[in-house]
């Protein structure tokens, strides 16, 4: 895999570092997940191939083990407030002065300069201050955020993995590790480049909700079926809205044209009367197969099962009969392996990778009486 050899030392985060974890251990990393002690449960639903180590940084020991774990690694990943790691004398200048090939990955939500930079916050926060909350939502309605994916996910944990891998790039040429300043407000920015660039094509000179591409145009937006599913319809380009208004069995000729910014009203209300008469099972027989940009609306089980998506092995099931979506990209000659076997129990592999980081069996047991450090085991599951 293309990250087999890669060490990473990731502290156990909320979300967004998690699944930049995740990726890392998809694609071959080694990622050991450092937790804290005494938790009941898991937080982490991203631990997909990762170990645990369960530590108390709250203790000078604790964090002399943290730094030997560090410095025999190629990257650490940090999600804390500013100032949290080197107020535990774990900050980047400490540790690179000891492995100067290590890559310091800080994964925050307003990055480390800046007044903002320790203060909380969690996605809506980031994505709001990235400028893109202000053109999600419909017409006449407040911003909406999708979901938390903007900020934590695409802006934070993908393009900090994208970071760490060209951080690794690098290295295998200078020899140098680095620091990652990954700022979810700038990433998730960065991922709305498009809207950023494209606003002199006139693509979002409209209200929020009336542009092209924010459900705006009836061409391009989400229709209700007769057995209360949806359809979604992305029919831009002339030729293949011409496919759309033949499926949905209008003519052309009875309609105002496409682009009739005034007529759109009209237009969304005559698809949607049109889309209520049928099933989504008729309507996906009607435009599969078609270039009319008109797919059903799946929930996450039906999207497993999509045909389309199961010629391709989209999804993966786990030991645990979790489904999950496969990694991607597909890399033709050294693909990602996810693992398949459960998640870690936190603490689980705390004897195991001491030991292979250099630990001796009884300084092992002394950081264990001395509840440095936690070993445990996983439930039998009945
Ligand atoms: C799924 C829910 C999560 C939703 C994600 C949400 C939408 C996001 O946007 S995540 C992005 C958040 N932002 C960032 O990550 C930006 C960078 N980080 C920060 O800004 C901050 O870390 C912070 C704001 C996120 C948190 O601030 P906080 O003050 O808490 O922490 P820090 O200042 O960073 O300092 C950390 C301190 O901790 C010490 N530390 C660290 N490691 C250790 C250690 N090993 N030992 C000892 N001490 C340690 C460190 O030294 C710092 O100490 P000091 O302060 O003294 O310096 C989930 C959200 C809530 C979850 C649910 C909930 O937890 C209850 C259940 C718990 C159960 O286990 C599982 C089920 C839950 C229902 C759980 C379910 C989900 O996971 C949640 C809903």
């Amino acid at each position: 895999m293309a990250l087999a050899g890669v060490r990473v030392i990731e502290l156990a985060g909320l979300a967004p570092a998690p699944f930049c974890g995740m990726i890392l251990s998809d694609f071959g990393a080694r990622v050991i997940r450092v937790d804290r002690t005494k938790v009941t449960m898991a937080m982490d639903s991203l631990a997909r191939g990762k170990q645990s180590v369960a530590l108390n940084l709250k203790s000078p020991q604790g964090v002399a083990v943290l730094k030997k774990l560090c410095i025999q690694s190629d990257i650490v990943l940090e999600p804390y407030r500013k100032g949290v790691m080197e107020k535990l004398g774990l900050g980047p200048e400490e540790l690179l002065k000891e492995n100067p090939r290590l890559i310091y990955a800080r994964l925050t939500g307003y990055g480390q300069s800046g007044s903002y930079a320790k203060t909380a916050g969690h996605d809506i926060n980031y994505l709001a201050m990235s400028g893109l909350l202000s053109m999600l939502g419909r017409s006449s309605e407040k911003p909406y955020a999708p979901l938390n994916l903007v900020a934590d996910f695409a802006g934070g944990g993908l393009m900090c993995a994208l970071g760490i891998v060209l951080a690794l790039l690098e290295r295998s040429k200078s020899g140098q590790g680095q620091i990652i300043d990954a700022s979810m407000v700038e990433g998730a920015a960065y991922v709305g480049s498009f809207m950023w660039k494209s606003r002199s094509l006139g693509l979002w000179n409209r209200p929020r909700g009336e542009n092209m591409l924010d459900s705006g145009a009836p061409f391009y937006d989400t229709y209700q079926t007769s057995d209360g599913k949806h359809m979604a319809v992305g029919a831009i380009e002339p030729q293949f809205y011409d496919q759309l208004i033949q499926g949905l069995g209008l003519d052309a000729a009875s309609l105002p044209p496409q682009m009739s910014f005034s007529d759109w009203p009209e237009l969304r209300r005559t698809f949607a009367r049109v889309f209520a008469e049928k099933t989504q099972a008729e309507w996906s027989r009607i435009f599969d197969g078609t270039d009319a940009c008109v797919t059903p609306v799946l929930p996450l089980d039906e999207a497993r099962s999509h045909p389309h998506n199961r010629e391709r092995g989209s999804f993966l099931m786990d030991a645990q009969d979790e489904v999950s979506p496969r990694p991607a990209p597909v890399l033709s000659r050294t693909p990602a392996r996810p693992c398949l076997s459960r998640d870690p129990v936190v603490g689980e592999h705390t004897r195991s990778v001491l030991e292979e980081y250099g630990f001796d069996p009884a300084h092992i047991e002394q950081l264990l009486s001395a509840g440095v450090v936690e070993c445990n085991k996983a439930k039998a599951r009945l």
